[in-house]
């Protein structure tokens, strides 16, 4: 045999391997749940169709049919997952389903260099560890950032619409509002980024996520195993950027005289850390994950809320203002019924993580009662579809319609327990891994949105593509907005 006739040999056989675990489920994989076509997961690269879209076309007549499916994601085969009664089990059996984040799944990943061994993605008692050292800063927090930052940022609007800029780009607006409040409500240090628009941090930020979350190294992280000089390169600023965040976090704890009284979740996990309880590298990543998952998903609520204001003005955005129009007391505003039953409904309706696969089979199991799954297969929660499931919320499961929670506070209050309970919304997740910073989240937009009701009115740039996120996160995709400045009372 010619060496030519060997090489096309070999690359045959790699590329029908290749093929065949890209193609078909592992045969191992439970037969009685169905396959969702492996090309699926590519089409929002090629076509211009948002997630919801996708999830309506290819996933959901199988997934609320049969409550689990077989799915291609992350260069591997997984179980996602949305009928409440298998959540709530997965949820439960924590140990069979174990978490198993991205510095487990695909540790060469620029993306687990980045957040590392984290309270969200890490099991067993290291998991407690961090948890013990992060809960109380995020459960018992000033919230007086909060109103700040909101003034601050309805300034920034009123300025660029007296500049002449009729509509706004939300996005990188809305993010440096969540980076200064989560540095400032739980890190103990400023971001700053609203005061100052050419922050080195920020931008350091910016650069970095444009390259962690590059949708080709995301479809195929197996390829940041490679010497590719641009992921080397990501790799080097993945590092400096959270070596600088540590040192200033740091810095500003230890520098604060009164540090040791400090109750942020970050001087507890400065404090772990000199009690030996938690290594150098452990503290890192618990304070990246806190700036993450703290200014990350606030975020995302945060522009699904001001979208589901804007296309609902007449009837949602005019009411929550009267109701918000005399209350600042961040206590009062929590107990306000219109407020909160339009909060639960925009995670209900959008939770911003979609979907989540970082879980793994610890041993054989059975999620239900027929599914049997092997050891050491990936199973996943689509937060999606479990809202928009006509079996837990009706027929009008797909529309908005915030006083499906009740018309009381404390009915809706009742109602959103029982939702997160007997998982029909899981948007925070459920269980002992519930989200540590609901409460901090939803105070945050109870505070910003109020102050913004109070100081703007605000509609969809009618230019605006009405379009969610293709894949990743679930929010509108590059949101516009056009502001109106209210006269004061
Ligand atoms: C709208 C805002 C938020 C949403 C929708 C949200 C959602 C979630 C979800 C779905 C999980 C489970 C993740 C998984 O299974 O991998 C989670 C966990 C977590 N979230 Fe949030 N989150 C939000 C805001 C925040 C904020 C502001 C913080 C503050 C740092 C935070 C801290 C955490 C932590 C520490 C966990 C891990 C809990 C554990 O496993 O023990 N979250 N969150």
């Amino acid at each position: 045999m010619s060496i030519l006739k060997l090489i096309g040999f070999i690359l045959l056989i790699i590329i029908s391997y290749i093929a065949f675990v890209v193609v078909v489920p592992p045969l191992k994989f439970p037969r009685n749940i169905p396959t969702i076509p492996f090309y699926v997961v590519f089409l929002p690269v090629i076509f211009p169709m948002d997630q919801t879209e996708l999830y309506d076309l290819y996933i959901r007549e199988a997934m609320e049919k049969y409550g689990a499916v077989k799915i291609f994601f992350g260069s591997r085969w997984n179980i996602l997952v949305s009928r409440s009664e298998y959540l709530a089990q997965i949820f439960k059996d924590e140990d069979i389903f174990a978490k198993s984040g991205n510095q487990k799944k695909i540790p060469y990943s620029a993306l687990a260099a980045y957040t590392g061994d984290n309270v969200i993605s890490a099991h067993g008692k290291v998991w407690k560890d961090y948890r013990n050292a992060v809960t109380n800063g995020l459960q018992h927090f000033d919230d007086a950032p909060f109103s700040k930052n909101a003034k601050i940022f309805c300034n920034l609007i009123k300025k660029r619409a007296q500049n002449g800029e009729s509509s706004i780009q939300m996005g990188p607006l809305s993010q440096r509002l969540a980076l200064d409040n989560i540095s400032q409500v739980a890190l103990g240090f400023d971001f700053a980024t609203l005061t100052n628009d050419k922050n080195a941090l920020h931008e350091h930020l910016v650069h970095i996520k444009k390259q962690i979350f590059h949708p080709f190294f995301l479809a195929f992280p197996f390829l940041d195993m490679l010497p590719i000089p641009s992921r080397r390169k990501a790799f080097r600023d993945v590092a400096s950027f959270r070596e600088l965040l540590v040192k200033r976090v740091q810095e500003q704890l230890i520098n604060n005289y009164k540090f040791e009284q400090t109750t942020f979740a970050a001087s507890d996990l400065i404090r772990a850390h000199n009690n030996e309880i938690i290594d150098y590298k452990q503290l890192s990543d618990n304070i990246v994950i806190i700036l993450v998952a703290g200014h990350e998903n606030p975020q995302l609520l945060f522009n699904t809320s001001l979208y589901l204001l804007a296309k609902y003005s007449n009837e949602w955005q005019n009411s929550l203002r009267q109701e918000v129009e005399s209350v600042t007391d961040s206590k009062a505003l929590a107990d306000l019924p219109l407020l909160n039953a339009f909060l639960f409904e925009a995670v209900r309706l959008y939770p911003p993580l979609s979907t989540i696969i970082n879980r793994c089979t610890s041993k054989v199991c059975v999620l239900g009662a027929d599914i049997v799954i092997p050891k050491d297969v990936y199973v996943g929660y689509n937060n999606f579809g479990t809202s928009h499931d006509p079996k837990n919320w009706g027929p009008t499961a797909n529309d908005f319609k915030p006083d499906r929670w009740g018309s009381d506070i404390e009915t809706i209050r009742k109602n959103w327990r029982l939702a997160k309970n007997r998982c029909t919304v899981t948007g925070f997740h459920g269980g002992r891994r519930a989200c540590l910073g609901e409460k901090l989240a939803l105070t945050e937009m109870r505070i910003t949105l109020a102050e913004m009701l109070r100081q703007l009115e605000w509609t969809l740039d009618p230019e605006w593509e009405e379009k969610l996120t293709p894949a990743g996160p679930l929010c509108p995709f590059n949101l516009k907005l056009k502001f109106k400045e209210r006269a004061p009372n």
